[in-house]
């Protein structure tokens, strides 16, 4: 038996870089948190604290902020430009993955005016964006996490098996809820970045309002379907969604009936709804996947 080194990777996380654009009198400014991951043959650091081939993270946190000097056009765009350049920089590493967040700021209204550099964080939603170089090969993943949406009618459920266990009344009517966290992946790595999301983001809040939903699988199907319809270049869609349960509250005790109107929004638990819609016909491609944690 022996013990051996498996597979493994380094970097700095969640380097967080805000860049202002000065350039014209109403400024704009981007805020991502960048975390950059080497692979390649680091057996030696791993074995003996040999650090020759240790491309340090403290070099890998100073050139996000060496290359955010240049501006950053889009978190895609920003973390093809380090992966290519951290995967390119010693023949000992083969490849890099770059992870980013992209918060959003919005002008705040004065007078009704859009004020010129005075900003207000937008809602929780996040732009994210993973960039794996492997060799040659670039994958870019983009997504986003809590967009939260609700519908208020046009959700069923029902036709469910009823073993031992099963209480839940089927319904007709019910109010639908989740905070989706997608993440779709490209062929190539040479788009119009801000236009392809955007078209992305939009298609899927179009497909959750215009679906009638018989489950949120269902629903989540459906969103993904729209996705890989609307934009060719995305070859893969997957999709983590809780379902945020809202249970019409029993008001008899009040002496007062409750058609459809109030209802208690629970926290948890919440059923978690995953899945991947993917092109049968695009090839596999595993290690853009790998290292991001979780279904999605
Ligand atoms: O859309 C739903 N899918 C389920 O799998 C499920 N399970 C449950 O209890 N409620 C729901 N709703």
């Amino acid at each position: 038996m022996a013990i051996v080194l498996g597979p493994n990777q380094y970097g700095k996380a969640e380097v967080r870089v805000v860049a202002v654009d000065r350039s014209t009198p109403q400024h704009s400014l981007v805020d991502l948190n960048v975390s950059s991951a080497l692979r390649g043959d680091f057996s030696a650091a791993h074995l003996t604290g040999d650090n020759a081939h240790v491309l340090t993270t403290d070099a890998q946190k100073n050139t996000v902020f060496a290359f955010a000097r240049d501006g950053i056009s889009s978190p895609e765009a920003f973390g093809l430009r380090l992966a290519t350049h951290f995967a390119g920089s010693y023949d000992w590493i083969s490849g890099a993955r770059v992870e980013l967040e992209s918060y959003g700021w919005d002008r705040i209204a004065v007078g009704g005016a859009p004020h010129d550099h005075a900003f207000r964080r937008a809602g929780g939603e996040v732009r994210t964006a993973v960039v794996t170089a492997d060799g040659d090969d670039l994958h870019v993943v983009a997504g986003l996490t809590d967009l939260v949406v609700l519908k208020s009618t046009g959700s069923e459920f029902w036709g469910f098996p009823r073993d031992a266990y099963t209480t839940l009344a089927e319904t007709r009517e019910r109010i639908l809820a989740t905070a989706v966290t997608a993440r779709w992946r490209y062929v190539g790595s040479d788009l119009d970045w801000h236009a392809t999301y955007d078209t992305v983001r939009t298609t899927m809040l179009e497909a959750f309002a215009s679906t009638h939903s018989l489950a949120l699988q269902q629903t989540l199907f459906a969103m993904g379907t729209a996705v890989l319809e609307t934009v060719p270049e995305v070859a893969e869609v997957r999709l983590s969604m809780p379902n945020k349960h809202h249970f019409l509250q029993d008001l008899t005790a009040f002496g007062l009936d409750n058609p459809d109107v109030v209802y208690h929004a629970d926290d948890r638990p919440y059923g978690l709804i995953e899945g991947t819609v993917l092109r049968d016909d695009v090839a596999p491609a595993e290690v853009a996947w790998q290292g991001t944690p979780g279904f999605v």
